[in-house]
Order: structure tokens, then C-alpha cells, then sequence
């Protein structure tokens, strides 16, 4: 079995839909949760989601060096570490201090970096992050609440993240072939060597080169480059019918989109407000609780938290924005959930992780996919409490903030029939 963790909820969900794609059996374990022997007998390739991305490093590294050894635990003979394929993170970690952990624990003497995601326009050529054909540091990441981007060479990036060396494999090396790639990064004594890839093609010699690797890392393209023979993915059915609902914590510039895309097919639209979440969060999820259920049956309700830049608050009274702003969503998510919302699409990576925290799910059985790295999963929720036994069925998509097209808020709903 392969085992993968990945440092967000999207970024899991994400991986899933590419190992899925390439023939393996595959389902997503929710941080410390057991999917059961029965289960994990059946499968190719499980995935951990772990919140790790921006947590702090202490807390990170013991969350990875807990999963991976589950994953060993559990039979897996090779780890993939999923990080986002615009390599959010600081000079301070995560990834590397993850990459290190897993790596030693592993014995890995190297490990690539693969972050490209050609499908969404995420692209590495001579060492430098493209993000629809501009460069990291000058696109919206430049931006972004909590891991703001503002360098482009991913070996910049990760080397103030590790002690050990880094080096950089380009293009003409990929294109070279497996045999030539595979030669290339033995004769180097980095530990961690970034790999050009722009398509596909690229990511299928990179997998080749790497077939033999204890230890892999990137964003989910380098799944492409790992198939598997079995091919036999089928047995995903849609829960029960209910109520539609969005909740959207990303500020990226692809949801803001998709957030007036919806309006503008008069969705009902409801912004958080940052100051109430953090000075009186529990009226704060009252109140975005009662719109929701007003809201005509056959709508989709989508609430989100920003619509420009300037709604984007760091602080309130010496407080960050942005942990109680999760919370927020994370308590209508329950609410939403007691009150019949059964398909509940969820935008942003560190709001999924805490909107699927709060509904208590344990493994997400991967379904259909609605667009490059955005797929209906399947799920118990434990809602428990609020007035409810909890137990409900419910497909939740998991949509990283700069991914889906412009009419996603309407359009997924689609993919359930
Ligand atoms: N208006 C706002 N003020 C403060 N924080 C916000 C606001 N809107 C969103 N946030 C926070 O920004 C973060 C967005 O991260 P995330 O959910 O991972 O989205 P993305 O996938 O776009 O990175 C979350 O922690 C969210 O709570
Ligand atoms: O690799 C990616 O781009 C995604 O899988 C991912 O991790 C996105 O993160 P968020 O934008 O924070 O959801």
C-alpha cells in the first residue's frame, strides 16, 4: 500500500482524486482516525489529512511523525507527502521540518520535490513556481491570510526550512527520460532535489524515475506519474438527497469569483463578520445559522467571508481574525448538518480542515470528480448534540481555495446526480 500524508483537508482530498484517477483503490483517514482493517485491507493507497499546514512546527512534525507511523503500522511500503502545489509555508516550516522527519524515519537518502499541477496551472521550469503562467511571488499568493508567497524558487523556498542541501533538476534532464532522470538524481548528493515538471508527460517520467523512492513529496500531480494496476475504483454511491449548502473561509481570488458567479445566479449570499466571530462567535454562528435555514429549500446558501481584499482582517482587539473566522464556520457547519444540509461544499484548506473536524468525520470515501482536485467524498458525520443524535450521511466537497471554475457553486451539484 501507499501511504500519504497531506498537511490540509483539500490538499488530501485532492491527492485522493489523482491516485483514484491512476487505477488505485484509495480513501482519506482524518488525522488519528482508523478506517478499520476491513477497510484498509481493500485499498491501494490511504491518505492521511492532517491540519499540520500552518501549525506551528513542534506541532506539525509530531503530527506527521505520528500518521507515517500509522501508515507503517498499517503496511505501507512507500510515503508520499502532499504539500500545496503552491508550496504554502514560511521560512519556518512546514515543509521542510516534515519532510526531514519523515524522511529520517524512513532512511530516504532523497527526496524529490515535485510541487507542478499543470492541470491547475501550477508549473516548476528551471527551479521557478508558475502559477498560471506568472510567478509565484507575483501571483494572488503573494497575498494569501496565512502563508503569503513572495519568492518563486522552490529551492529558495525550502532552504531555510532544512539543514540539508537542496539541489534543482530542470527540464531538458525530465526530457531526457526515466533512465536519464532516474541516473541524474543518483549522482546527486542533495537530500532534497526539485524536479521541473510543465505537463503531464513530465510528471509520468518523474513517477517512473521515483518508482523505487521509500519517501516522495510534492503537490498531487506527481500521482499521475504512479499508477496502479488495479484499476477497479467503483463502489462510491451519492448519500441521501437533502438541503445544498457553500461555506467558503478561503479569501483567494478563485472563491471570491466563484462567490459572485453565485450571487449573480441569485444564490442567497451571507458574509461572516470577522469582529463578531472573534468578540461574540457563538451569535455569530446563531445568526448565519437562522439566514440559512430561511433560505428557499431548492437554493444553495452560500456563506463566505470575503468579498475584496479589504474585508480581509488580520486582528481584532489584540486577536487573530482568522482561527476564530474557521470557528465560525466550523459551528454553522454542524448546525447546517442538524438542520438537513446533506451536500455541503466547503472552499479553503485550513476552513475544510476545521469544518471537518467539527463534524466529527472519521474517513471520506472518495467519489466523483468535479474538476481538477476538487471531488465529491462521502462521509458519516457525528454531529452529536445541538439537538441531534447525529449519524448523518453526507457528501462533502473540499475545494482548495484557488481551484474549480468560476460557476463551481452551481455547477458541482451536477456531479451528485
Ligand atoms: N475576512 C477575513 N478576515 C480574517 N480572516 C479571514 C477572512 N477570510 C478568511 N479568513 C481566514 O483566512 C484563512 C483562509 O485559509 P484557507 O481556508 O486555507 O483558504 P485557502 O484555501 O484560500 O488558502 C482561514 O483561516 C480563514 O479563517
Ligand atoms: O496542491 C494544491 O494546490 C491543493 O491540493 C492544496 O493543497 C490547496 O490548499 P488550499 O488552497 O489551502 O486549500
Amino acid at each position: 500500500m501507499l501511504g500519504a500524508i497531506a498537511d490540509d483537508f483539500t490538499g488530501a482530498t485532492d491527492l485522493a482524486i489523482m491516485l483514484r484517477r491512476n487505477g488505485h483503490r484509495v480513501a482519506v483517514a482524518i488525522e488519528d482516525h482508523d478506517p478499520g482493517e476491513r477497510v484498509r485491507a481493500g485499498l491501494d493507497a490511504l491518505v492521511i489529512a492532517l491540519k499540520s499546514r500552518t501549525a506551528p512546527v513542534a506541532e506539525a512534525v509530531a503530527a506527521t511523525r505520528a500518521a507515517h507511523e500509522r501508515l507503517l503500522d498499517w503496511g505501507a511500503r512507500r510515503v508520499y507527502v502532499k504539500y500545496c502545489s503552491t508550496f504554502d509555508s514560511t521560512d519556518e516550516g512546514n515543509i521542510g521540518p516534515v519532510l526531514d522527519a519523515v524522511a529520517d524515519r524512513a532512511g530516504a537518502e532523497r527526496v524529490v520535490v515535485v510541487p507542478s499541477l499543470p492541470a491547475n496551472g501550477r508549473t516548476v521550469h528551471e527551479g521557478l513556481l508558475h502559477v498560471n503562467g506568472q510567478l509565484l511571488e507575483h501571483s494572488p499568493l503573494r497575498h494569501h491570510p496565512l502563508t503569503p508567497m513572495t519568492r518563486s524558487r522552490v529551492a529558495d523556498l525550502l532552504r531555510p526550512q532544512t539543514r540539508h542541501e537542496v539541489a534543482e533538476l530542470h527540464l531538458d534532464v525530465v526530457r531526457s527520460g526515466r533512465d536519464a532522470l532516474r541516473a541524474a538524481l543518483d549522482a546527486t548528493a542533495a537530500r532534497y532535489v526539485v524536479v521541473d515538471a510543465v505537463d503531464d508527460a513530465d510528471l509520468a517520467v518523474i513517477g517512473a524515475a521515483v518508482a523505487g523512492d521509500a519517501v516522495v513529496s510534492g503537490g498531487s500531480g506527481l500521482a499521475l506519474g504512479l499508477p496502479d494496476p488495479h484499476g477497479d475504483t467503483d463502489g462510491w454511491t451519492a448519500p441521501a438527497s437533502g438541503r445544498r449548502a457553500v461555506l467558503c473561509g478561503s479569501a483567494s481570488t478563485a472563491t471570491r469569483r466563484q462567490v459572485a458567479d453565485a450571487a449573480g445566479r441569485a444564490q442567497p449570499v451571507l458574509r461572516v463578520d470577522p469582529v463578531a466571530a472573534v468578540r461574540t462567535p457563538d451569535l455569530e454562528v446563531d445568526r448565519i445559522a437562522a439566514w440559512a435555514v430561511q433560505q428557499p429549500a431548492d437554493s444553495t446558501p452560500v456563506i463566505h467571508t470575503t468579498a475584496d481584499a479589504a474585508d480581509l482582517v488580520p486582528e481584532v482587539d489584540g486577536l487573530p481574525a482568522a482561527p476564530a473566522v474557521e470557528t465560525v464556520l466550523a459551528g454553522v457547519a454542524r448546525r447546517l448538518v442538524v438542520s438537513g444540509v446533506r451536500h455541503l461544499l466547503v472552499a479553503g484548506g485550513e476552513t475544510s480542515g476545521a469544518v471537518v473536524r467539527a463534524l466529527g468525520v472519521g474517513v471520506l470515501r472518495v467519489g466523483p470528480e468535479i474538476a481538477p482536485g476538487i471531488c465529491w467524498a462521502a462521509a458519516a458525520a457525528a454531529t452529536g448534540g445541538d439537538g441531534d443524535d447525529g449519524g448523518h450521511e453526507v457528501a462533502l466537497a473540499l475545494k482548495s481555495g484557488n481551484f474549480g471554475p468560476d460557476d463551481l457553486f452551481t455547477s458541482a451539484w451536477d456531479r451528485l446526480a
